[in-house]
């Protein structure tokens, strides 16, 4: 089945999580050589039995967005592919449909799977030959067969794959293994351990010139089909084309029991948590500003800081997902909820939840804080109707302190609390007004 999405202002990609394509060409000159159609295959018609939940481990969320959402988002970004093939079971065809338009997927053709994972890579193999519903793809001259259950994938790392398969017929990642291997007898007692250092943990993304691997397919066994796990061995046995292995990032890891999700999460948490924009609207936030800059950056975020909003900056929204508003104007809710409605029409928050966080000093000796409080009290409000828009809004209130040093532990406190608002993105705290 074809899908399409239109959407505005899908934000690009930060530099740190994928490689910006900008020094792709520096850090692989074969950037441009990719002259050639390239397609992908994501084999997710498993039931993910060792992840131990009723949801299949590739539809399992992380901040609301199910973990196939951000592999085919891995691939669709790269514009030297052209088409992605995801194979599912057929009990999660609509599921799927349904995440393609909510995330707004593109290029993504959706294929049902079969009853073993190397018969879903075949079928999904099959979408680039002649379809029943004519639709068939342009056929690639290398077709990528990646698990989709392996969201964190590289340009730079593809792109050797492809380069290596397109020159060798195949290539494969590969890591060093953790654990040694042994080889057991009948009876459950060592029988031999194999020399580690010979031996590789065969990971994913795998390349391969379509013809070999289509090949391959069509001539195995059903004990191949049944037993499988290795597309790179086909290739071998049927067409005696010898992969080339490269070593790839630990991030290839499958995710396949629950601490794998776990460890996902965490990977995205990291991955969102490292930059921020902060506005100001007065020289006093400007100075505080800067000193949140400076403590920031000292818990390794990269900040930038503007005065006024960022009104239309497209580049600079895009940037981030985390936004600080300085201010000590009681009447700011106006300019938060401006905010919010330029991250929604920016499409921000659409693939990640962004953070807005408030921060309102007063410079009103002795103001009182519980009068605040109130004036402040509607951001729950405002909270909730942003959170529907997966933005997730905090508010920090500091009281200004004569006293330099107690000054400068107040905002000290303000950065730790919004490094932690950052780093965990709990929607539980959307809303509270926190005191620094
Ligand atoms: N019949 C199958 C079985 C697996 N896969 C896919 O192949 C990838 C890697 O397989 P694996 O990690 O084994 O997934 P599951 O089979 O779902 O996991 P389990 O073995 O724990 O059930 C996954 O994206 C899975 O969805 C598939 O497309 N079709
Ligand atoms: O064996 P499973 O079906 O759990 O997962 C498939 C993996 O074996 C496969 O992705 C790599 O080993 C590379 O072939």
């Amino acid at each position: 089945m074809d899908t399409s999405c239109e959407s505005s202002g899908r934000p690009t990609h930060p530099a740190g999580f994928f490689a910006d394509e900008s020094d792709l060409s520096e850090r692989f000159p074969g950037h441009d050589s990719i002259d050639f159609p390239v397609a992908v295959v994501l084999p997710a018609g498993g039931s993910g039995e060792r992840m131990g939940l009723a949801t299949p481990k590739q539809f399992c969320t992380v901040f609301n967005r199910p973990l196939i959402s951000y592999t085919i988002q891995a691939f669709e970004r790269i514009s030297w592919i052209e088409n992605i093939v995801v194979v599912v079971a057929k009990e999660s065809l609509h599921l799927m449909m349904d995440i393609i338009h909510k995330f707004c997927h593109k290029k993504v053709k959706v294929l049902l799977g079969g009853s073993s994972r190397h018969r879903s890579i075949f079928n999904g193999l099959q979408a680039f030959g002649e379809m029943p519903d004519g639709k068939s793809l342009r056929k690639p001259k290398v077709v990528i067969i990646h698990d989709a259950v392996r969201p964190f994938v590289e340009e730079d790392f593809l792109l050797r794959i492809t380069i290596a398969a397109k020159e060798q017929g195949a290539s494969g990642a590969i890591r060093p293994l953790v654990s040694t291997v042994i080889a057991t007898t009948s009876e459950g007692y060592i029988d031999h351990s194999l020399e580690r250092a010979k031996y590789r943990a065969s990971e994913m993304p795998q390349g391969f010139v379509y013809d070999i691997i289509y090949q391959a397919y069509q001539q195995c066994s059903e004990s191949d089909f049944e037993f499988g796990t290795e597309c790179l061995h086909l290739a071998l046995q049927y067409c005696g084309t010898n992969a080339k292995l490269i070593e790839g990032p630990p991030a290839l890891w499958k995710v396949t029991y629950k601490k794998d999700l776990f460890a996902a999460e965490s990977v995205i948490k990291d991955f969102l948590s490292q930059a921020c924009v902060i506005t100001t609207v007065c020289a006093e936030s400007a100075e505080l500003a800067h000193r949140f800059q400076k403590s920031l950056g000292a818990r390794s975020m990269q900040v930038d800081v503007i005065s006024g909003s960022f009104g239309n900056n497209q580049p600079l929204v895009s940037k981030t997902w985390n936004f600080i508003h300085i201010t000590a104007n009681i009447a700011c809710l106006a300019e938060i909820s401006r905010t919010v409605k330029t991250l929604h029409e920016a499409g921000q928050a659409l693939l990640y939840p962004a953070v807005l966080i408030l921060v309102h000093f007063s410079v009103l000796p002795h103001s009182s804080l519980t009068e605040r409080m109130g004036q402040l009290g509607a951001i729950r409000h405002l909270a909730m109707e942003a959170k529907h828009r997966n933005i997730l809004l905090y508010a920090i209130l500091l009281n200004h302190n004569e006293n330099a040093e107690q000054w400068e532990e107040t905002v000290e406190s303000a950065s730790e609390i919004t490094t932690a608002l950052v780093k965990d993105r709990n929607p539980a705290l959307a809303g509270q007004l926190l005191v620094a």
